[in-house]
Formats: C-alpha cells, sequence, structure tokens
C-alpha cells in the first residue's frame, strides 16, 4: 500500500545543524511537490547542547519516545565543543537513540561527484564509490552511550568497553551482504569487505567469525578481509578498489570521516542509521562551530541523507512517489555538479548554504519539468 504523507521527526540540534536541515526540507518538500503531492509533516525534538546549556536536559521531556512514533527521525547536527557533562564529554543524545531503536545499521557513501576536488592526484579517484557501514549501536561507543558503562577507577584509570555481540553482528552482517548484492543488482562491483582488528582483539576475531559464517547464507556475493590499519592506508592508496566495508561502530567513525575527506569534506559526508524498526537521517558531520552562523556550511551532506531518508520511506512503505522524490534530489545533486552550477565554499567556491540550496531548487525544477538547460 502506498503512502502519501510521512510523519518526520526532527531535530536541528546545534550549529550549522539548523541551516542544514532547513535547507534539506526546503528542497525534499520541493521534490515530494513535484513527484505529486507527497507530503514530509516535520515535528520538531528539542535536544542538543544549547538545549541543555538552557534547561539542564540534553532533548525534551518525551522527546525520545515522540521521535520513535514517526515513520522517520531526521537530525542536523548535536554538540558544541564546550558544551560538557560532569564526566568531562559532550552531550550526545543521538548515541541513545542509536541505542534505543537499535540503529544498527549506519550507512555512510562515499562518492566522487563531477568537478569536486580529488583530494589525490591518481585520476581513478574520479571512481570512487563506496559504502562504509558502521555499527552504531555497540563496538567501542557501547559505554559512551550510557553515563556509568565505562568502568571508572578513581582518577587513575578509566576503561571503555569494546561490545560486540552475536545478536546485532549477525543483523549487521546480513545487512551488509545483502547492500552488497543490491549494489551489484545496480551495476557496481558488490563486493564486501570485513574490515576488523581481528589478528589482536578477541571481540574482532568474534566479528570476523560472524562475519564468515553469515557469508554462508550469501555464497553469490564476493567477500574479502582487511585489518583497519591497512584499511586506513587503502583508503588513501587504492580506495576506488573498495565498494562496501563494513567495521565496528569506532572504527567507521574514523574511517567514514577520512572517506569523506577524500570526496571533499564532511559536507558530502551523508548517513543513514537504519534498524529493523525505526531509522534515523543525519549528515555524518557535526555542529562544525567554526564555520556556525556564517552561511558556509555545505548542505549536500544533510541533504544526500535527506534523500537516502526517502529511499527508506520508499522501501518501507511501498511508496513509487517517494522514490521518484528521493531520485530527484539525487539527480539534481548529480547535474549540479556536472553542469558546475553546485560550488560550495567548503571546496573554495563561492556558494554558501542559501546559494546551493537555491541552485539546487533550480536543477530540481528543471530537472521535474523537463527543462534541463545543460548550461556549463
Ligand atoms: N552526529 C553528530 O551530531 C556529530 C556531532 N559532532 C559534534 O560537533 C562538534 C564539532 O565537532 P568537530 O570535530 O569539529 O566535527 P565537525 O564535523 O563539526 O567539523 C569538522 C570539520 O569539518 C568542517 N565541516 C563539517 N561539516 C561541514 C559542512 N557541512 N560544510 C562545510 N564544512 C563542514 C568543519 O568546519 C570542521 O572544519 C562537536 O561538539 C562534536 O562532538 C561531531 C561529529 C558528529
Ligand atoms: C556522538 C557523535 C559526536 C559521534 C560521531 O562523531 C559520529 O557518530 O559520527
Ligand atoms: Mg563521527
Amino acid at each position: 500500500m502506498s503512502q502519501k504523507d510521512f510523519e518526520i521527526a526532527v531535530i536541528e540540534g546545534d550549529g550549522i545543524g539548523r541551516d542544514v536541515t532547513q535547507a534539506t526540507f526546503t528542497l525534499l518538500d520541493q521534490a515530494c511537490d513535484r513527484v505529486g503531492g507527497l507530503k514530509l509533516r516535520q515535528n520538531a525534538i528539542r535536544a542538543g547542547a544549547g538545549y541543555y546549556l538552557e534547561t539542564g536536559v540534553d532533548i525534551e521531556p518525551g522527546g525520545e519516545e515522540r521521535a520513535g512514533e514517526n515513520d522517520a527521525i531526521f537530525l542536523g547536527a548535536i554538540g558544541l565543543p564546550k558544551v560538557r557533562t560532569t564526566s568531562g564529554t559532550e552531550i550526545s543524545p543521538h548515541l541513545r537513540l542509536r541505542e534505543r531503536f537499535q540503529l544498527y545499521a549506519g550507512v555512510r557513501p562515499v562518492r566522487a561527484y563531477a568537478n569536486t576536488p580529488r583530494r589525490l592526484s591518481d585520476p581513478r579517484s574520479a571512481n570512487i564509490d563506496l559504502i562504509v557501514l558502521r555499527e552504531s549501536t555497540e563496538g567501542l561507543f557501547y559505554s559512551a552511550a550510557v553515563h556509568g558503562r565505562a568502568e571508572v577507577i578513581g582518577d587513575s584509570e578509566v576503561r571503555d568497553i569494546m561490545r560486540i555481540t552475536r545478536h546485532t553482528t549477525e543483523k549487521l552482517h546480513d545487512f551488509a551482504f545483502r547492500l552488497a548484492r543490491k549494489r551489484r543488482s545496480r551495476g557496481k562491483p558488490g563486493h564486501l569487505t570485513c574490515v576488523d582488528k581481528a589478528n589482536v582483539f578477541e571481540s574482532q576475531a568474534f566479528f570476523r567469525k560472524i562475519f564468515d559464517e553469515r557469508a554462508e547464507g550469501f555464497s553469490d556475493v564476493e567477500r574479502g578481509y582487511n585489518y583497519v590499519d591497512a584499511q586506513a592506508l587503502d583508503l588513501i592508496r587504492r580506495p576506488w578498489d573498495f565498494d562496501v566495508l563494513v567495521m565496528e561502530n569506532m572504527f567507521g567513525d574514523i574511517l567514514s570521516d577520512l572517506a569523506g575527506g577524500l570526496v571533499g569534506g564532511m559536507g558530502m559526508a551523508a548517513c543513514a542509521e537504519i534498524g529493523d524498526d525505526h531509522a534515523l537521517f543525519q549528515p555524518a558531520h557535526g555542529s562544525a562551530p567554526d564555520i556556525m552562523g556564517q552561511d558556509k556550511a555545505n548542505p549536500l551532506a544533510a541533504i544526500l541523507s535527506g534523500a537516502l531518508m526517502l529511499d527508506y520511506l520508499a522501501e518501507t512503505h511501498n511508496s513509487r512517489a517517494a522514490q521518484s522524490a528521493a531520485l530527484l534530489v539525487d539527480t539534481a545533486v548529480e547535474r549540479g555538479f556536472e553542469q558546475n552550477r553546485l560550488r560550495p565554499m567548503e571546496f573554495g567556491g563561492d556558494m554558501g548554504t542559501a546559494a546551493m540550496t537555491a541552485e539546487l531548487g533550480l536543477l530540481i525544477d528543471e530537472i521535474a519539468s523537463g527543462t534541463e538547460t545543460g548550461a556549463q
């Protein structure tokens, strides 16, 4: 059954979070309108470091529960380095959302668009098109999600925990194999690499063991292994050789920023966090306090995350309209770069958040009405 209206919990958060969220919904609404009146109803939930400073809590009362009552959750960015809890960490209610809704599959696409900076001189870097699949509920973030889980021994020692469970890891690897298979059906290599540190950590050997067990159900998917340190090296020397990389939480946090840098910067780093019953979409970047309030943020990471959200809604609600709207947004980004009409300040270009949003709006209209100019 297809659905016309979707309820979206929207957490704008801190710093550039608000600007990129507003840019995203302006364009998603426009795309939804152009495909026949699909509506995204935004239900705002206040949360973040600014909210914590104001109220003493990091998310509005009942906000977590309410977020889960929506068809999807969208988040701008949360955190400000100067706003800290008594334990010295920053406030991060989004880690609790990941855990509460078991959003184990953190999908972080990394793709080189035309006319974007090549951080590597090798011409093959134009072919970078991979996905960092980051487990997002446990691993080394397990003790970070909830205060009190780390073992604190006075002022002399602190132990965070690397938690790998069979339950979550089986689901993660199944997701990874299905994703690789889906990419192959769309003409991409469809190769899956298990990235771990199985040579030294028992938790990581367990992660790999479960990868091998689950592989038996996906014999058609080509698979390989890489230790995480070697993977960091390979992302610099031959990133074009990789397709889907699956790994624990902290490794994925680090390598997804590195990979985002390869294709321009964090303003290109989209993210979908998917569980069995819920999903949250957010750019992989943070609140970027160094550029906030200056109209300098590249909104594309958020906008591409919005397109991932439409894809998810299309799949979970069998909505062709949502699928078409997602395609419209993705195509606008692709054409915008091809035609050199998207020039984010992040890459030394002349377009701030507002100008990028306006140009993408024009592209969406042109593509939807078949009046693309193809201007260079
Ligand atoms: N999921 C989330 O909400 C995340 C929150 N954070 C929080 O954000 C705050 C800042 O953290 P940082 O380590 O500085 O990471 P960050 O991702 O906010 O910024 C890193 C660098 O990338 C640039 N950058 C990020 N997004 C950009 C965009 N859309 N356009 C142009 N440039 C962009 C920033 O200007 C900065 O130079 C901290 O409080 C941190 O805890 C950090 C990462 C993820
Ligand atoms: C809590 C966030 C600041 C962690 C992070 O950097 C991320 O999830 O990408
Ligand atoms: Mg991160």
